[in-house]
């Protein structure tokens, strides 16, 4: 009895020995329910395969799943703790290799071992002289870098920051891209080709008009210098002349440019708001009909009276008091005195709402000169020699 129950407990133990503990052996299970074999703390007992105690996550404690509910895995089976079997598998290293944090087997050997906190590691660490020895270490959950921080892959992207470390289980936020402008090969996509029109039959004129409104040439219009620094090859192989930023406008050859701004600098008191309060107090003048002839005495040459008139869509108006206002200059404005100014006007701003600028000079309307014989003759502004319209009407 006494030599069968030692041979027993002898061929047992070397079972344990070889084969690891049996952990699907029921006892063990029962053990696991009460709580008395993990070792690292009480055992959270699932016992429909989907109850968790979300409180505990991560603390390091074990899950049991039991025998009915296992969801796959064996019946028995505690989670978290593998067989000596599935420890020696995991843990076994090259001894050849030389242990370079640098590779990515080292951090993929510390996510095993995180997985398995209740792995011994003695013997590995025993060979090795190093690795996870003590306990302080199960509490330490942070997500190991992948790749290593000082690994070439790091060290190719220098904009892009490690991960923080200080809060486990959070991904850091993927850094955007930081364009390097001033060094670098060039990663920009090369522009299109410039559209190269050439008509035939095109006359020289039209080809001197394009060559002056073409702009191509050392010196951009907007002010980018020639040597770019966005990083695009000077010479594309995409017929690019090398000389042209990439930032200027294709010539488009379509329409000339606008004319360059003739405003002039008006003296001080002649602002366009200055003209709006001045303009109120002009005095009323009643309207008269007025002919072409008497229009034409209030040019701007031989005018002994200095007082200028205008047509605007066959309405006379007094431009004297706005000469000095007129942002285009008076001696723009005096072109059209003494007669009508309406196509000159539109050629130039047809923007401009002359109608209500005008209203404080508006003398009277344009009449032909059959309209008024005898009526004729010089007459200055509000003059009672016109035809009053009030008065005829
Ligand atoms: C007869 C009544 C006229 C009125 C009330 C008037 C009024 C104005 C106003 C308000 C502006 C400023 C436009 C702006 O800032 O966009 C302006 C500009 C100008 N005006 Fe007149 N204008 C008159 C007639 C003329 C005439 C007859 C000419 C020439 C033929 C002329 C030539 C100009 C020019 C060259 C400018 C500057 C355009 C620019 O570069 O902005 N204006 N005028």
């Amino acid at each position: 009895m006494i030599i069968g129950l030692t041979a027993l407990v002898i061929a047992v133990s070397a079972y344990i020995y070889k084969e690891g503990v049996p952990y699907d052996f029921i006892p063990f299970d029962f053990f696991a329910r009460l709580g008395l074999w993990n070792a690292r703390g009480p055992a959270r007992a699932i016992t429909d395969g989907t109850e968790r105690e979300p409180q505990n996550a991560g603390s390091g404690e074990l899950d049991v799943i039991s025998g009915s509910g296992g969801g796959g895995a064996a019946p028995g089976y505690i989670a978290g703790i593998p067989s000596r079997k599935e420890k020696e598998e995991l843990l076994v290293v090259d001894d050849d290799e030389e242990e370079d944090p640098t590779t990515p087997t080292a951090p993929v050997k510390i996510q095993l071992l995180e997985a398995f906190p209740g792995a011994d590691t003695s013997t590995n660490d025993k060979r090795k002289g190093k690795g996870r020895a003590t306990d302080d270490d199960d509490d330490d959950l942070r997500v190991p870098m992948f790749p290593a921080a000082n690994s070439v892959q790091r060290a190719s992207r220098p904009s892009m920051p490690p991960p923080s470390l200080a809060v486990p289980g959070v991904m850091a936020p993927p850094s955007l891209p930081v364009p390097t402008l001033a060094a670098g090969p060039p990663s920009l996509m090369a522009p299109p080709p410039v559209p190269v029109r050439k008509p035939a039959g095109a006359s020289s004129a039209a080809n001197a008009r394009n060559a002056q409104y073409s702009r191509a040439g050392p010196s951009s219009s907007l002010g980018v210098p020639q040597s770019s620094s966005l990083g695009v090859p000077q010479s594309s192989s995409l017929g690019v002349p090398a000389q042209r930023s990439t930032l200027q406008l294709p010539p488009t050859h379509s329409q000339p440019p606008p004319k360059p701004r003739q405003k002039v600098i008006l003296t001080p008191g002649h602002s366009p708001l200055d003209w709006a309060n001045h303009q109120r107090s002009l005095p009323f003048v009643p309207l008269r009909r007025i002919t072409p002839t008497e229009l034409a005495t209030h040019g701007a040459r031989k005018n002994a009276s200095k007082i200028y008139w205008t047509v605007l869509e066959g309405r006379v108006y007094d431009i004297t008091p706005y000469l000095p206002y007129h942002p285009g200059g008076e001696k723009e404005l005096l072109r059209v005195a003494g007669k009508d100014g309406t196509k000159l006007f539109n050629l130039t701003h047809s923007w401009v709402n002359w109608d209500n600028m005008l209203r404080g000079c508006e003398v009277g309307i344009l009449v032909s000169g059959n309209e008024m014989p005898g009526k004729e003759g010089g007459s200055s502004v509000g003059g009672a020699d016109g035809g009053d319209l009030e008065s005829m009407d």
